[in-house]
């Protein structure tokens, strides 16, 4: 699992404002636009209903009460309800019409940011913490989620409620509403300096998010390791002090809120007390009825809801815009690995590969460091089985991922049948190539699905049979012994199987993809001396059609090979059979004498192969 930042740690491009990076949503909102919109026409008719109520109140007071004809006063309360219901009733359809799109914006978000993730390069998945990713894929979506059902409406609405709201207050009086007016400026300098504090706070606190999951994930990965080595109080040692650093930018967060919430309660406070002693005064003075200050306050009233959910909702804008700024950080990563212009094809597939002058090296190695892969020529002719050897940490695994591009070469090529695996669709690539690693993964899904896994097409009594010589090369004939065979679910990872039994999985996944070239990175390492024998005589029978490359960690396997290649410094410096390389370099003898085999003597399991 990947291991370095993206995270909070990450120097942030120059920002883009909130309204234009908010707007990037655009195109997944598109669809659901207009029920929004509609969304927005009903709260604000909600609102401008709220409005109207005042409005009757001050005809009431003016009227009956005033002159205590109590005949008057029924309509006016039938008025009222009437307008309470109406307001009920858009409030309702608002709801109804936002809460629902905005979920499938979500999951298409959701879908399009996975897809991107697949398509992304290793290299990028080497960059990046899996908490980061997740964080973005779950957290960072339902917040954008309810941002659009609730957030966005309610903002532009209340922010019309209180334009709207302030020419009723001049018409109710033109003086009280200048002071309500002007009373509420600190609030708009209040809200703006807010902006650029929050959203610095709400960046950090969503890429804590994101360590503190990549904490749990590693930790959960990492269970029996953590137990084997009683390092659990470390781990929660150190998953605590996230978790603080976390809990610290949420104080800092609710802070800054607090802030915000104490001018957006005062200031109307004190706009109300101002107004209240004018508005007295100007009653007095008979400028102004007792109806009209009534509704003066009433409106006032009307618009405290507006003015103090301005806070939270400006928050959870902030919120949503870093929200939207890290998904699209992920869905802007270029992926290096390009599908050709003009895709060439191999009509029939002969097997034959090429390293011509590769050379290849990580992102991330220093400037002075050589080329990791510095320059490697090397043939593999059609059906042949080649030993690759050298020191741990020569490059070999590194090579093989050449293959299948999950590296691209920085240098030189890398040749099928003599066509540059870059001119290749990565879909052909990938159905000429199979591919077992060292470290098996399985998938939670069933034997039969994860070896399958290369053939979707496969259905019926071609799946069974292919399935079935996979697992029988492999030697993967316990799965018959599972619960429910080939249909028992592996759990995650496969985690309920050995590693030998996983190893033999993942060896019968790539060869049921039935490829023309098999890249094998020690795919035999977890077996014991007698199963990866037998495995070995498995595998003779497929490889002889097939061009394979195989890692070796054992002289063992070292034994399946026709021809070895020998990795030093960042090239092949010798090729040949085992026998001629031992009796001729002193590099390889010393390579083989280094590696691990319980069983030494190559030529004891001849008669096994034979
Ligand atoms: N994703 C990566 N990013 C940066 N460096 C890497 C990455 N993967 C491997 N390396 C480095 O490249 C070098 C070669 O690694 P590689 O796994 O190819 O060697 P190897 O010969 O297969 O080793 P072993 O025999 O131990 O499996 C190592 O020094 C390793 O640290």
């Amino acid at each position: 699992m990947s291991s370095h930042p993206p995270s909070s740690a990450t120097p942030q491009a120059p920002r883009a404002s909130t309204f234009r990076t908010l707007l990037r949503l655009l195109p997944f909102v598109r669809p659901a636009l207009s029920r929004i919109v509609f969304g927005m026409v009903a709260a604000l008719l909600a609102s401008v209903v709220a409005l109207i109520i005042p409005l009757v109140l001050q005809r009431l007071v003016d009227g009956p009460l005033s002159s205590g004809d109590s005949r008057q006063i029924w309509p006016a309360f039938f008025v009222v309800i009437g307008l309470g219901v109406a307001e009920a009733v858009m409030i309702m359809a608002r709801r109804w019409l936002v809460l629902k799109p905005s979920t499938f914006v979500e999951a298409d978000l959701r879908n399009t940011l996975y897809k991107k993730l697949q398509d992304l390069p290793v290299a990028f998945h080497d960059r990046w913490q899996s908490g980061q990713l997740l964080s973005r894929s779950v957290s960072d979506l339902s917040l954008i989620r309810r941002w659009l059902a609730f957030g966005i409406v309610l903002l532009v609405v209340n922010f019309l409620t209180i334009a709207v709201g302030f020419v009723v207050l001049f018409f109710y009086s033109w003086v009280l509403g200048l002071i309500f007016l002007c009373a509420s400026v600190p609030i708009w300098i209040v809200s703006l300096r807010f902006e650029k504090r929050y959203s610095t706070i709400a960046r950090r606190s969503q890429d804590q998010v994101g360590d503190l999951a990549t904490s749990v994930e590693e930790s959960v990965h990492g269970i029996r390791v953590l137990k084997a080595f009683g390092r659990g109080k470390h781990s929660l040692r150190d998953f605590a002090k996230r978790a603080e650093d976390l809990r610290g930018t949420e104080i800092e967060k609710s802070k800054a809120i607090a802030q915000l919430w104490l001018w957006l309660l005062l200031v109307p406070d004190v706009a109300f007390a101002l107004c209240l002693l004018a508005g007295i005064g100007l009653a007095a003075n008979h400028q102004l009825s007792v109806g009209q200050l009534f509704a003066f306050f009433a409106t006032a009233t009307v618009l405290r809801f507006p003015v103090e959910s301005i806070g939270f909702l400006l928050s959870m804008t902030f919120d949503t815009r870093t929200a939207v700024d890290r998904y699209f950080e992920v869905l802007d990563s270029v992926n290096t690995i390009t599908e050709p212009e003009n895709p060439k094809t191999i009509e029939d597939a002969r097997g034959r590969l090429e390293f011509r002058a590769t050379h290849f090296r990580y992102q991330d190695s220093p400037d002075r460091v050589r080329d990791l892969v510095d320059g490697v020529d090397l043939v593999l002719e059609p059906g042949e089985t080649m030993a690759l050897v050298g020191l741990t940490g020569s490059g070999k695994t590194t090579l093989l991922a050449l293959v299948p591009r999950l590296y691209d070469v920085t240098g030189g090529e890398v040749l099928l049948d003599g066509v540059d695996v870059r001119d290749l669709s990565r879909e052909e690539l990938r159905r000429h190539v199979g591919m077992a690693f060292e470290d098996a993964t399985l998938f939670s899904s069933s034997v039969r699905e994860n070896v399958l896994l290369g053939r979707p097409g496969l259905e019926g009594d071609e799946a069974e049979a292919v399935l079935r010589e996979a697992l029988d090369i492999a030697q993967a004939s316990f799965v018959d012994d599972l619960p429910e065979g080939v249909d028992t679910k592996v759990g995650e990872e496969g985690l309920s199987l050995s590693g030998g039994q996983r190893q033999r999985l993942a060896l019968a996944r790539a060869i049921a993809a039935r490829p023309s070239i098999l890249v094998l990175d020690d795919p035999l390492s977890a077996l014991d001396v007698d199963t990866e024998a037998r495995v070995e005589a498995g595998l003779r029978r497929v490889l002889a059609s097939t061009t394979s490359l195989i890692v070796a960690h054992r002289p063992s396997t070292v034994n399946l090979a026709d021809r070895v290649a020998l990795l030093e410094d960042g090239r092949v410096t010798a090729v040949g059979t085992h026998s001629d390389l031992i009796a001729t370099n002193e590099h390889y003898r010393y390579v083989i004498s280094s590696l691990d085999d319980d069983d030494n003597d190559l030529h004891s399991r001849e008669e096994v192969h034979a």
